[in-house]
């Protein structure tokens, strides 16, 4: 694997799941792998799971990993080819990739959308420009559009809690929130689980909340949450912003805020959130609280894929 940035980059969907549940079984099983490696993780917006799963992933394969909160402390970077930089940004990513690139192994690299213009987000230039000029394998910490390392921690937590021989039913409902968010979630699970191709998929929404073609290809859209949710398995409940009138907050019906009174109507469903949530907005106390939250369970299993993910570019590094 040469960058870890999108489903794309992966041949066995199915394989690298059982990577990871073999690192899950024994975490230092490969605690050499890495050794006298370093990887850089460069943030240009907050984190708490993606930063220290990755860190921990790192540890158990013997690889140090240097934090660089770039967004907080670092000089404002210029990704744009032939930019006048006479405004706020300081430093051309073109000049800070191949330094970033010497001083590290492997890069991982957080950075979300604008939200201001599709089409720069969806160019996933930040992400694009550090692979250009770092000359290392990069790694998408969340980029602009996807969140692949959330989304073969949730693929692999499915196969975890479903052991029946049929497929499961998935259902990716929105569900209100305060702020515009980025569709990277909503958009990525979309990618892996059209991918992975073991489920009937489902993705339900209010108007106006259609995302990217391009990766819900495959999955039955509805607007109507109550009949997508009848006999589902599995609920991933997230909130994102419209994509087709772009970055924007339509609805916020708090209707569609998932309830144990929903759940009924589901195959005893697993709830399945990336997390950060908004209590009482995005979900509900009584389902987070409740015996059908699986949310911990997922957020602990992202070191499992991050480590999978690790020893797979880790092949790729020089020396
Ligand atoms: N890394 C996982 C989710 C990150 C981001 N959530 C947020 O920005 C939440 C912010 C807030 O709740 O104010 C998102 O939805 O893509
Ligand atoms: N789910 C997730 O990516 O969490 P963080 O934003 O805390 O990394």
């Amino acid at each position: 694997m040469r960058n870890f940035i999108s489903v794309e980059d992966v041949q066995d969907i199915n394989g690298l799941v059982r990577k990871a549940l073999d690192f899950k079984a024994d975490p230092l099983k490969n605690k050499q792998a890495g050794a006298g490696k370093r990887i850089g993780l460069i943030f240009l917006n907050p984190s708490m799971r993606t930063r220290l799963s990755t860190q921990v992933a790192a540890a158990n394969l013997g690889m140090e990993a240097i934090v660089f909160n770039v967004g907080q402390d670092g000089w404002t970077l210029e990704f744009e080819e032939e930019a006048i930089m006479s405004g706020n940004t300081v430093e051309h990513v073109k000049d800070a990739a191949p330094i970033l690139g010497n001083y590290f192994d492997i890069l991982a690299i957080r950075t979300f959308p604008s939200l201001q213009n599709k089409a720069d987000d969806y160019s996933e230039l930040y992400i694009k420009q550090f692979i250009k000029y770092a000359g290392i394998p990069v790694l998408s910490l969340e980029s602009a559009t996807l969140h692949p390392l959330q989304s073969l921690t949730d693929i692999l937590t499915i196969q975890e809690h479903f052991k029946e021989k049929r497929r499961p039913k998935i259902v990716l409902t929105w569900a209100p929130h305060v702020k515009a968010l980025p569709q990277c979630v909503g958009n990525s699970f979309s990618q892996w689980v059209n991918a992975w191709g073991e489920a009937d998929f489902v993705i339900t929404h209010p108007e106006d909340y259609e995302l990217d073609k391009q990766f819900t290809q495959g999955a039955s859209i509805t607007h109507d949450q109550d009949y997508a949710l009848r006999d589902a398995d599995f609920v991933y409940v997230k909130n994102w912003s419209t994509y087709n009138d772009y970055g924007r907050i339509y609805c916020n019906d708090p209707a569609w805020m998932l309830t144990n009174e929903k759940l009924l109507k589901t195959n005893h469903a697993k709830v399945m959130h990336c997390l950060p949530v908004r209590r009482n907005v995005e979900l509900s106390d009584e389902i987070l609280d409740g015996a059908n939250s699986i949310v911990t369970q997922q957020a602990s299993n992202r070191v499992w894929a991050a480590q999978a993910v690790l020893s797979e570019l880790l092949k790729n590094t020089k020396g």
